[in-house]
């Protein structure tokens, strides 16, 4: 088993924080927080000082992806492991790991190029969560939600988070459907916890910049969702996917194109995954119904650098 037990945070830069506080804040709910950079954007959903961080900056990016770890043990043998498959690791200063509110951070880049944080012992905010629209977050054990990233080099990406990371096989979907001809290609969906996918990779052109698919945040009722899906709406920002059930996870769950050309997916009712039984299936629709993708503009991460 591995020593990640959840997705801890995100960090991206922006162009265009203000957009972005209304996306989170006053479309999907999450509250603002305080942090280092007051010209930064801190949103939390729980205890967390933060979970997303959204920064100023002249090109939309992901700047950091947080795993958290159980302790300083756990961490060094993630270290170790990074280490051991021929990658740099960083280790941040106390002042650094003190700005990212976890006791200790280190850093290295994924095959793709992203930048990934492990860390322990995350800083509390014990003050009230005082989220806009009264919605609820689902973190806790499950961790923050899921991220999906693209990725030029599949083998190498998927390798490094099994093999080195130890992230569980939690299924996939083939690329085009189980017709397509060709090679398969498939997303891959890779868990730590009893959330069914933390993680997913999918098969993507390079980029100049480090970019995401989409990151995923769960609240606790169909209504709350609803509700959001609403307000984004009226706020005017584009609707990626309508809403629908997706086939592994069961969420429910819609997609919202933020500033930066990928989609915040926001759901509810994902199912816990019980690893005594589980085995990683492929499925062969991604939802039961809905998800029409067809507003959907084009994914930065889709959109090859030349272009
Ligand atoms: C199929 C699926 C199951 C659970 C999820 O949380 C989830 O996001 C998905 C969709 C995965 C997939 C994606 O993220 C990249 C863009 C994709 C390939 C599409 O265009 C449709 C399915 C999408
Ligand atoms: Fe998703």
């Amino acid at each position: 088993m591995t020593d990640i037990r959840s997705l801890g945070y995100l960090t991206v830069q922006t162009q265009d924080v203000p957009r972005w506080r209304e996306l989170v804040v006053d479309g999907l709910g999450m509250a603002e927080g305080k942090g280092p950079n007051p010209d930064g954007l801190y949103l939390r959903v729980d205890e967390r000082r933060f979970r997303l961080a959204v920064l100023p900056g002249d090109v939309d990016k992901v700047l950091t992806i947080g795993w958290e770890v159980r302790d300083q043990f756990a961490l060094a043998r993630v270290r170790e492991a990074v280490e051991k498959a021929g990658v740099e690791v960083e280790v941040l200063s106390d002042a650094e790991s003190t700005l990212r509110n976890a006791e200790q951070v280190i850093s290295f880049k994924d095959p793709a190029g992203t930048t990934v944080e492990v860390f322990f012992g995350p800083v509390l905010d014990h003050s009230p969560v005082v989220t806009p629209h009264a919605g609820r977050f689902v973190t806790g054990e499950a961790g923050f939600g899921h991220v999906v990233l693209p990725t030029p080099n599949f083998a190498a990406e998927y390798a490094f988070y099994t093999e080195v990371l130890g992230f569980l096989p939690r299924g996939a979907i083939r690329i085009g459907g189980p017709d397509a001809p060709g090679p398969a290609m498939r997303v891959r969906f890779l868990g730590v916890n009893q959330r069914h996918h933390s993680l997913a990779i999918c098969p993507a052109p390079p980029t100049d910049a480090p970019g995401m698919v989409h990151l995923m945040m769960e609240v606790d009722t169909l209504d709350a969702v609803g509700q959001a899906l609403d307000r984004v709406r009226k706020l005017g920002f584009t609707i990626s996917s309508t809403l629908g059930r997706h086939t592994n996870d069961k969420m429910v769950s819609f997609y919202v194109r933020a500033p930066g050309g990928w989609d915040l997916e926001f759901g509810c009712e994902g199912m816990k995954v019980d690893e005594t039984y589980y085995t990683a299936e492929e499925i062969t629709a991604d939802s039961y119904w809905g998800h029409d993708w067809s507003g959907s503009e084009p994914l930065a991460a889709f959109t090859p650098s030349q272009a």
